[in-house]
C-alpha cells in the first residue's frame, strides 16, 4: 500500500488561476496486479496549455492534467522494470498505478549527467514542438532570419538554438534583462526586453532592418499585429501559442491582420504537436544528440577557462 497525494481542479479557472481553484487530496493505492506498475513522480511539469485545455478536457473534481517523469517503484510488467524511468501523462500526482498504456520509457542512451527533467523540456514536449514548428510548419532555411517571442521559455529557447544550428539569424524577445543575458549566452544574435524597449516596432526594425522571413509565435495578442508589419514579403508564421490570451475571460478583439497579410502575401499556420506523434521517437533522439553536443561544448569551454 502506498499513499498517493494528488491535486484536483475543484473549480474551472476564471481569469488567472487561484490557489482556491485547487485542492490537495490523498488516497491509498493497492499493490500492482499482473501487468501493472506503480510509479513515483520525480518531476512534474506546469505548461501553458493546461490553462486552455482544462476548460475543454477537464471537469471540476478531476486530477490536474500534466506530464511527469516518474520512477517505476513496483512492477508486475516486464516492459517497465523497477528502477527504470518513464514519461507519463499522470497529471499532478505523487504516485500512479498504471497498466503501461501511454508510458514512454526514457531513451536508453540518456546520459547519466543529463537531468531527467529535460524529458519535460528540451528533450520532451516543448523541444518536439520547437522542431516541428521550425521544420514542418516554417520550413526554415539556412540564411533566413527568424523571430521568436517568449524566447526564454521552454519552447522559445529551443527554437532559437535549433535555428542557429540551421545557420539562421535569430532574434528573440523576452520579458526581463536576465532573460536577455541568458538568450545571448545561448547564441541568439539579437535579443530585446519587450517590456522596456518603448516601441516594439523600433526594436524589431533595429534587430533586423531587412525584416523577418519567419516568425515563431508563442504569445499572441495585439503585439503580433506589429510583428506582421515587420515581416518580409512571403514571410511565414508558425502560430504555436497565444499565452498572453489564455487567462482572458472575454476574447480580445482586433486589430485585424488581413490587409497586411494580403499586401505582404504572408503564410500563417497554426499547429499542435500531436500532429507529428508518429515522429516523436526519432525526433527525441535528435534532440538528445543536440543536448549532448551542447554539453560537450560547454565542458570544452569550461576546460579552456580553467
Ligand atoms: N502548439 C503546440 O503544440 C504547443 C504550443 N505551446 C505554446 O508555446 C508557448 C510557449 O510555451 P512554453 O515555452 O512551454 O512556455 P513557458 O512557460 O516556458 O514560458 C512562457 C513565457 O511566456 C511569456 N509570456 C509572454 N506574455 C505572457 C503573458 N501575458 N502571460 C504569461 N506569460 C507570458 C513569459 O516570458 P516573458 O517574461 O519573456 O514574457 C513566460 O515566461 C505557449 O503559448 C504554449 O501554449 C507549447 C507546447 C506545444
Ligand atoms: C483547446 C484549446 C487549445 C488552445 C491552444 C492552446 C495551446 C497550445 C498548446 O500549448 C498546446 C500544447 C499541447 C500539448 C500536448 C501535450 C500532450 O503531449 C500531453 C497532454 C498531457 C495530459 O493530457 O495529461
Amino acid at each position: 500500500m502506498v499513499q498517493a497525494k494528488f491535486w484536483v481542479m475543484t473549480k474551472h479557472f476564471d481569469g488567472f488561476p487561484k490557489n482556491s481553484d485547487f485542492e490537495l487530496k490523498v488516497e491509498e493505492l493497492p499493490e500492482p496486479k499482473d501487468g501493472e506498475v506503480l510509479l513515483e513522480a520525480v518531476f512534474l511539469s506546469v505548461d501553458p496549455y493546461m490553462r486552455p485545455f482544462s476548460r475543454v478536457s477537464m471537469k471540476e473534481g478531476d486530477v490536474m492534467i500534466g506530464t511527469q517523469v516518474a520512477k517505476v517503484i513496483q512492477s508486475k510488467n516486464p516492459a517497465f522494470p523497477v528502477g527504470s524511468h518513464v514519461v507519463s501523462d499522470s497529471g499532478w500526482r505523487t504516485h500512479t498505478l498504471s497498466d503501461g498504456t501511454g508510458l514512454t520509457p526514457i531513451l536508453p542512451e540518456w546520459p547519466k549527467d543529463v537531468s531527467l527533467s529535460l524529458a519535460l523540456g528540451a528533450i520532451g514536449m516543448p523541444g518536439l514542438t520547437a522542431v516541428y514548428g521550425i521544420e514542418d510548419v516554417l520550413g526554415l532555411k539556412e540564411g533566413e532570419t527568424l523571430l521568436v517571442n517568449a524566447a526564454a521559455g521552454a519552447v522559445g529557447s529551443v527554437v532559437g538554438q535549433i535555428a542557429k544550428i540551421k545557420g539562421c539569424k535569430v532574434v528573440g524577445s523576452a520579458g526581463s534583462d536576465a532573460k536577455v543575458v541568458f538568450l545571448k549566452e545561448l547564441g541568439f544574435d539579437e535579443v530585446f526586453n519587450y517590456k522596456t524597449v518603448g516601441s516594439l516596432e523600433e526594436a524589431l526594425r533595429k534587430a533586423s532592418p531587412e525584416g523577418y522571413d519567419c516568425f515563431f509565435e508563442n504569445v499572441g495578442g495585439s503585439s503580433s499585429f506589429i510583428v506582421l508589419q515587420q515581416m518580409k514579403n512571403f514571410g511565414r508564421i508558425a502560430v504555436c501559442g497565444s499565452i498572453s490570451t489564455y487567462n482572458d475571460s472575454e476574447p480580445q478583439t482586433g486589430p485585424y491582420p488581413y490587409v497586411i497579410m494580403i499586401i505582404k502575401e504572408l503564410k500563417m499556420e497554426g499547429f499542435l504537436i500531436t500532429r507529428w506523434q508518429h515522429k516523436h521517437p526519432e525526433t527525441l533522439r535528435r534532440l538528445l544528440a543536440w543536448v549532448k553536443e551542447v554539453s560537450y561544448l560547454v565542458f570544452m569551454m569550461l576546460d579552456d577557462f580553467l
